[in-house]
Formats: structure tokens, C-alpha cells, sequence
């Protein structure tokens, strides 16, 4: 399968020992149960409605367990900025989320979302010509979009409960992703 411009997947990104304490502290934070799916935000709250951030939704620094990831992210040359926001995103099996390219004028050009749990396929869909690709997100790995493949692909997460692998049938369980990026504040 060719790959997109500008899309840069690695595994192992965490170790299984970071990712177990990171699920730990996640699992003892308050969950937001506005979605389908539970998520969390730090940094700043985005209102997925509105498609805006603004100051007032500043909700502070992001706490030191997400500063410690954004960090490492910033230290191995994924991001060109330290990330300011996190969002986490629970998926139970059977659960997605649909295609999009996440809100332009919210959000710089570089885009990290980190698997923690399950494995689950992410769907790529080319703007313009409807091409598609398939990247398997291994847990504990990170998947970084920038430029192109932030903005000229959309990006999904089919809700179905398994993905075939190699041609091999792998069953969801419960994953966590943690999507870091920088508000971008009106002018
Ligand atoms: O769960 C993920 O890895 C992606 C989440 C996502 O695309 C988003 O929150 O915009
Ligand atoms: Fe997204």
C-alpha cells in the first residue's frame, strides 16, 4: 500500500510500562460523556459543535503526566512546537469516529495521536479524489499527521469491533488515544 505524504506512523512510541501508567492516571480522571465515546480535554476544551477555540477555553497547562508525553513528542522530532492540547478519546469496540480533517483554523499543522490498548485500523480518505488508505495503529504507537496528510486527507476510525490484519481477523478491545496538538488563537 503507498503511503500519504507526510504522515509519519511509529511503533513502540511507548514502552508497555508507560503505557499502563498512563492508562492508570487517564482511568482516574474525570471522563466528559457529551459524545458517543467518552473523551477528555486539557489545555484548552474544544467545542466540537462550533469547530472553535478560543481563550476562554483555556483550561490551563496541561497537566504533568500529558506535559511528560508532549515532551518526548517535541524531544524525537515529531512536533516543531510543544503541544498545548490533549484530547483523549475512548473507543470501546464497536465504536469510531467518522471521517474528518480536524478543525483548520483551531489547530496548528501537526497533528499526534498515540494508541494506548487496542490496536484498531485508521482510515484515510483523499480529499479531492476519494483515494483510500489504511493505517494499523499499534498500541503504544504514534501516528503524526502534518501538512498534506492533515490537511488534504480525512481521517476515520470505522465502529465495527475487529480489522483484518495480514489477512488475519483481530478483535477490538477497548482503546485510549491521546491526540496532542497546538491551538492556533485568532488574531
Ligand atoms: O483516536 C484517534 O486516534 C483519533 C482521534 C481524532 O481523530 C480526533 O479526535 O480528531
Ligand atoms: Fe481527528
Amino acid at each position: 500500500m503507498e503511503s500519504i505524504p507526510q504522515l509519519t506512523y511509529v511503533e513502540n512510541f511507548l514502552s508497555p510500562s508507560q503505557e499502563a501508567s498512563l492508562l492508570e492516571v487517564v482511568d482516574a480522571s474525570p471522563w466528559l460523556d457529551d459524545l458517543k465515546r467518552r473523551v477528555q480535554h486539557y489545555g484548552f476544551k474544544y467545542d466540537y459543535k462550533a469547530r472553535r477555540i478560543d481563550e476562554s477555553m483555556f483550561l490551563g497547562p496541561l497537566p504533568d503526566w500529558a506535559a511528560g508525553v508532549a515532551s518526548m513528542l517535541d524531544q524525537q522530532g515529531l512536533f516543531r512546537l510543544l503541544p498545548d492540547q490533549l484530547i483523549v478519546n475512548e473507543y470501546l469496540p464497536g465504536q469510531g469516529i467518522s471521517a474528518h480533517v480536524d478543525c483548520e483554523p483551531c489547530f496548528h499543522d501537526t497533528i499526534a495521536s498515540i494508541t494506548l490498548g487496542s490496536s484498531c485500523d485508521m482510515d484515510f480518505t483523499h480529499v479531492d479524489t476519494g483515494e483510500k488508505r489504511t493505517v494499523h495503529l499499534q498500541s503504544r504507537s504514534v501516528i503524526v499527521l502534518h501538512g498534506e496528510s492533515r490537511y488534504l486527507w480525512k481521517h476515520a476510525i470505522a465502529g465495527r469491533k475487529s480489522d483484518v490484519v495480514d489477512g488475519k481477523r483481530v478483535l477490538r478491545t477497548r482503546r485510549v488515544s491521546l491526540t496532542f496538538r497546538n491551538v492556533l488563537l485568532g488574531s
